[in-house]
């Protein structure tokens, strides 16, 4: 990371940011859905109300003496976020810290009956059962007639703008999704992107998946084209090993998006057979590796994450949060290029995500003024624009 005096780390203590709303209204909007959304017993009620005045009027407290994963969290930093405010540790920390504790307060991590189940499942399958979803699959018929190129600008485009599909951001955004979709891309480096996954070559992909449904589905889409046409040898999705931001996908998410895949008819049975079948000889592997939920920047990722992304010949980050994971989640001036940010990185690297946080770099000083002089600093957050970046090293 380079010295950082003009990009300050984002916290969340100034009432009307983005961040403060977050805490303060969309982390609240959290809890009252998933204790909506399930028939949970006393304990866990009583557990979502201390989560409730917790992060909004009180401090980061420790986790129980037997939660699975304490030492790990000491190492991202419990111990000296422990006793503050939940505005004033940083951003991410705290968001993140808030749906490890969620899932405590719902029984996601104890031995009793209710372990394992994920508090968002009946949004993430909304969506995914969704008239929607049906709609784009089937536009997907339209693709086997053309050329080889265009077919995988057009699935490179799905996934990038699947990431509008996104259920934490659409309750605190009311409308969003009605808007109009201005695709205006601030940043396009596509042109570097397929250069490093040739037809015919041997990469390895390695994409790291943001969320489960709407998203997941057109990234699935976008691996079955890499591995059919051979841009891509091997594919190695990333996702979480437990739920997080809502809709962030999970093994489970990976498992129901492709029996929708299968369930459909048309071309996107076809993507479904080059998936199941690519995974069952290993071509394409699933890993929910534990520092995909941490509350930390990339930079300070685990040696055999490191190695990992380092044998890539191409790692793709999903969506905004990864995005603030990856060039780190600070006010960086939004001309510092990209390839700066991400300097650390060991190998190839390329970002695709819709604009919904303040997090940007990597803009010509150009776009910058063209997206002030339209829309103040509604762009940063609307979700209506979009970057493609990559530093090819
Ligand atoms: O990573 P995603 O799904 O694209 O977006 C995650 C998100 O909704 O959550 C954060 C605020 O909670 C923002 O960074 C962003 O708007």
């Amino acid at each position: 990371m380079p010295d950082t005096p003009f990009a300050p780390v984002i916290l969340g203590n100034e009432p009307g940011s983005f961040p403060h709303s977050v805490l303060a209204e969309r982390h609240p909007a959290i809890i009252r859905q998933v204790r909506d959304a399930f028939p949970y017993g006393p304990g866990q009620h009583r557990a979502l109300d201390d989560l409730l005045k917790s992060c909004t009027q009180g401090t980061v407290e420790p986790l129980p003496d037997d939660a699975p994963d304490r030492d790990r969290w000491r190492e991202w930093g419990l111990p000296g976020c422990s006793g503050r405010s939940w505005y004033d540790v940083p951003w991410l920390w705290s968001e993140s810290y808030f749906y490890r504790r969620l899932l405590d307060a719902v029984g996601w991590f104890g031995t009793g009956a209710w372990q394992g189940i994920d508090p968002f499942r009946p949004f993430k399958r909304a969506e995914l059962d969704a008239q929607e979803t049906d709609e784009e699959l089937a536009a997907l018929d339209a693709l086997p007639g053309l050329p080889e190129e265009e077919r995988a600008q057009a699935l490179l485009h799905g996934s990038l703008w699947g990431n509008r599909a996104d259920l934490g951001f659409r309750l605190s955004a009311e409308g969003a999704e009605a808007r109009e979709p201005a695709p205006s891309l601030v940043a396009d480096d596509s042109a570097a992107l397929w250069a490093l996954l040739p037809p015919g070559g041997t990469a390895t992909l390695v994409l790291v998946a943001d969320n489960a449904g709407r998203e997941l589905v057109p990234d699935l889409l976008l691996i079955a084209h890499l591995l059919a046409e051979g841009r891509a040898a091997r594919a190695v999705l990333h996702v979480k090993p437990y739920p997080y931001y809502v809709s962030d996908a999970t093994t489970a998410d990976v498992v129901d998006a492709l029996h929708r895949l299968r369930a459909a008819s048309g071309a996107a049975a076809e993507y479904a057979r080059v998936l199941w079948s690519a995974m069952a000889d290993g071509r394409l592997t699933v890993r929910a590796h534990p520092f995909s939920c941490a509350p930390l920047p990339y930079a300070e990722m685990p040696d055999d994450l490191r190695a990992e992304f380092a044998a890539a010949t191409l790692t793709v980050f999903k969506g905004d949060l990864n995005y603030r994971r990856l060039v780190g989640d600070r006010l960086w001036p939004p001309t510092t290029p990209f390839r700066e940010t991400t300097a650390y990185f060991p190998g190839p690297v390329a970002a695709l995500r819709t604009l919904k946080s303040e997090v940007i770099t990597g803009l010509s000083a150009a776009t910058e003024s063209a997206l002030v002089a339209a829309e103040a600093r509604r762009w940063r957050t609307s979700g209506t624009h979009a970057l493609i970046q990559v530093d090819a090293r």
